[in-house]
């Protein structure tokens, strides 16, 4: 696949209409951050969608940056059903690494590029509205599920997208970290693909881009299905063909579509200008999530 932005861009213009003053809201996760070269694309990528037209939303995780700080602390991250176990230790390292280092870091990127953009987190302008998560865990069938308390791990209840409006209107570029407010002022650790697929559904986008660190769901051989529906997800998670923090990726792009997001897609955030790919072929690339 030819992936030089020039030649990207000639294959584009068809589309560069079909997008104009639409909304496309980029999940950007942490292991996809990992190289240099390919946070400089994913800046450049975004910054030129705004310059076309477009309205991106950026929301970002960094499970694996948090990791490295916890780490250095001696503290051991734990994951229950793919969320981080979080004691208020924890979260103030979560809120410091995402709303502090991460977010800056990608603000700054995009700003050098050429973009405007603003770094927020769910505090912002109450932009996410956070209650704390039960997680039910059932090991044996004949016995009741159990209930885990994940400590500060967040459920959104709410999205306010003013101050996005207000911003995008403005010509700028959010960038959202996944840390979520509660009703009296407590904090909260939330999974970075649900807020994106929130923040996409209170946005009414056109397209939920998920970007990881594989090339999209992959079957038992480990080769890319290009699309998948909820009945093939279903099947795909209880035979274990879908697991660990894909799951959570698939059930994000279903609610996504459930709730007026018009696509949602699953690409590898590795593959230099992966958004623009993905937006401007053909064939674009990954897995994409249809409901039926
Ligand atoms: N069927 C599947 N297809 C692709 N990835 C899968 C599948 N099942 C489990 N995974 C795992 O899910 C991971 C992506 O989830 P996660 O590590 O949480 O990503 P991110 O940090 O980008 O949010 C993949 O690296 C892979 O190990
Ligand atoms: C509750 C919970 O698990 N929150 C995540 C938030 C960051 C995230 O989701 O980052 P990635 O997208 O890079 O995995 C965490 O603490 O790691």
């Amino acid at each position: 696949m030819n992936n030089n932005v020039a030649d990207i861009l000639i294959e584009a213009l068809p589309y560069i209409k079909r997008f104009s003053g639409k909304t496309i809201v980029v999940k950007y996760g942490g292991h996809a951050m990992k190289d240099e070269n390919l946070k400089k694309d994913f800046a450049n990528d975004i910054t030129l969608l705004k310059y076309i037209g477009v309205n991106p939303v950026v929301v970002h995780g960094g499970g694996p940056q948090i990791n490295k700080v916890l780490d250095s602390m001696g503290i051991t991250s734990r994951f229950i059903r793919g969320m981080r176990y979080t004691d208020d230790e924890t979260m103030d390292v979560v809120e410091m690494v995402l709303g502090g280092k991460v977010n800056k870091d990608i603000v700054a990127r995009i700003n050098r590029q050429g973009g405007k953009a603003v770094g927020l987190t769910g505090k912002d302008g109450m932009l996410i509205t956070a209650k704390k998560m039960t997680i039910y865990h059932q090991e044996d069938e004949n016995k009741p599920p159990e209930i885990i308390d994940p400590g500060m791990v967040g459920d959104v209840s709410g999205i306010n997208p003013d101050i996005i409006h207000t911003l995008t209107d403005k010509g700028f570029i959010p960038v959202i970290a996944p840390v979520g407010v509660g009703k009296n002022g407590e904090t909260y650790n939330i999974n970075a693909d649900v807020v994106a697929s929130k923040i996409a559904s209170a946005l009414k986008a056109e397209r939920l881009i998920l970007l990881t660190d594989v090339d999209g769901v992959l079957d038992k051989d480990k080769k890319l299905v290009s699309s998948v529906d909820a009945a093939n997800i279903k099947e795909m998670i209880e035979t274990d063909g879908i697991k660990g923090g894909m799951i959570p990726k698939v059930e994000c792009a279903l609610d996504a579509l459930r709730n007026s997001v018009k696509k949602a897609h699953i690409i590898n955030g590795k593959l230099p200008h992966a958004v623009l790919l993905e937006l401007f072929t053909d064939s674009g690339i990954g897995t994409q999530v249809f409901l039926n």
